[in-house]
């Protein structure tokens, strides 16, 4: 499918909007990359990205693999531009859940502005998108912002909720912003695919970039979200102690709650990374208490076996089984749960009060926000760094109405339409979770004929 594009490649692109899609040719002016003279990278051969470059979503080939691939615009620096550097006024605006690494998205866009590009002009926009139309911007340079990639959390502010488009692209409109960098995850990818649609409809010269943000990595197509490589690397930190303690106490078990609301993968990659955990309890494979294949009985098995136990367990996991307000929500509609580690907690004690076979020694501990809240490490920081940067080229470059992100380890141009449209999900019948399965031995608290439906579907 080639959405708005040139419609010239001779396979399908999911092409990205362009000014020249909707703006008159004589509102608009091409110019020579500033890049060209830059004595750092006007040296490099092949700096500059063909316009026609793409990235192919599937690279396995085989009988089964797709018939027709599809594609996305390589992300890169083009040899012409559509902004002069002083008539850049960009804004920046981060929304949803906090994660490690949004500072670094942040610095990189207005240090690269500056150094790449030579704009001089960015604001950032308090408290996600209502601070759009009811706070004050703050400017942003590269002094103000240096040193911010080191702490956790975002200078600017986050929200949920509040989205009002008319009202948010009015301010900008109003501020005479021409740039416009938002960091979110899947809500805030829809309300930026609703700025762009606004904008367009007003006939704006004004680009529009989502940058993906999520702890979670619910977010399809990109190979990862920033933050995630932290967020497994601090989780370790729980787990380890979770493990200490289970090891040290008489039929001790460690209960660890990590963050995923709807996907589990914090939960499945920290349970792989770790190698000492029994049991990773994710939203998309449902579990079952009592009776045999059940948790107890294997709760039993692991402290007959060895003595102690490990469970990791994803905050949307089992809610199946949890009695909760289904209509609990938060300020952006997403579904509020009960605390599913703090509920099987419970239930793993009571079993065995009632039971009173084994006398257990339950710890919990929920390091969720502590996992959110650090900074970024070393390949987070550089992964940021390149989304930010490529972000820049496109809007630069005069594309607007698109996320960034890496496919298949380059870099891409990808439509909103393609991130919102679902969510990412740990495919329970990929031989990833096959990996989780065989190293914690736990059941797959599925039937016979369930484990038959199962299809392989991915090549992970
Ligand atoms: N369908 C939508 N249309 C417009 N705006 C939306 C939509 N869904 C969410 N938003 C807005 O996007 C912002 C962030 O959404 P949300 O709180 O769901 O977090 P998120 O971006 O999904 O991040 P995360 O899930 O990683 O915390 C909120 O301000 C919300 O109002
Ligand atoms: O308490 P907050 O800030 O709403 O964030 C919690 C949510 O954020 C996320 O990390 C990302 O959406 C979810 O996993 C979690 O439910
Ligand atoms: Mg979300």
């Amino acid at each position: 499918m080639v959405t708005g594009g040139d419609n010239h490649f001779p396979f399908l692109v999911d092409d990205i909007p362009h000014f020249t899609h909707y703006l008159p040719p004589q509102h608009l002016k091409e110019h020579s990359n500033p890049l060209h003279n830059h004595p750092a990278y006007s040296t490099v051969d092949q700096y500059f990205v063909d316009v026609d470059d793409v990235v192919a979503e599937n690279i396995v080939a085989g009988k089964k693999a797709q018939k027709r691939a599809r594609y996305f615009r390589l992300a890169g620096p083009r040899q012409q531009v559509f902004f002069e550097p002083q008539e850049v006024h960009a804004c920046i605006v981060t929304c949803g859940g906090l994660c490690p690494g949004i500072n670094t998205v942040i610095r990189e866009i207005v240090c690269g502005l500056h150094h790449m590009y030579g704009v001089h002009d960015v604001v950032g926009i308090q408290g996600g998108y209502k601070g759009f139309y009811s706070k004050n911007t703050i400017s942003l340079t590269p002094k103000s912002v240096n040193g911010i990639h080191k702490r956790g959390g975002t200078i600017l502010g986050t929200s949920r909720g509040g989205h009002g488009t008319s009202k948010i692209v009015d301010s900008i409109q109003h501020r005479g912003i021409n740039q416009v960098y938002i960091i979110g995850g899947d809500g805030t990818q829809k309300g930026v695919a609703a700025i762009y649609e606004e904008i367009r409809k007003r006939g704006l010269k004004v680009s529009v970039v989502g940058i993906p943000k999520t702890i979670d990595n619910d977010i399809p197509v990109i190979d990862k979200s920033f933050g995630f490589d932290t967020a497994i690397e601090e989780a370790q930190r729980a787990i380890d102690a979770a493990h200490v303690e289970a090891e040290s106490n008489e039929n001790g078990i460690g209960v660890v709650r990590l963050m995923g609301r709807n996907s589990g993968f914090i939960a499945m990659h920290a349970t792989l990374a770790s190698r000492d955990v029994d049991c990773c309890l994710i939203p998309e494979s449902p579990f079952y208490l009592e009776g045999e294949g059940g948790l107890f009985e294997y709760i039993e098995h692991c402290l007959k076996e060895q003595g102690h136990m490990v469970m990791v367990i994803a905050e949307g996991a089992g809610h199946e089984l949890i009695s909760e307000d289904k209509n609990q929500i938060d300020a952006s509609g997403n579904k509020l749960h009960e605390d599913a580690g703090s509920w099987l907690s419970q239930q793993i004690k009571d079993h065995f009060k009632e039971k009173g076979n084994i006398s257990i020694n339950l710890k919990y501990i929920d390091p969720t926000y502590m996992i959110r809240a650090v900074p970024s490490n070393a390949s987070d920081n550089i992964y940021c760094t390149l989304l930010a940067h490529n972000a820049i080229h496109g809007a630069m470059a005069g594309y607007t109405g698109f996320t960034v992100g890496p496919v298949n380890g380059e870099h891409a141009y990808i439509p909103f339409q393609r991130i919102t449209e679902r969510q990412n999900k740990v495919v329970t019948t990929d031989r990833m979770w096959a990996r989780v399965l065989s190293s914690t031995n736990q059941p797959t608290f599925l039937n016979p004929k369930q484990v038959n439906d199962q299809q392989t579907t991915s090549h992970n």
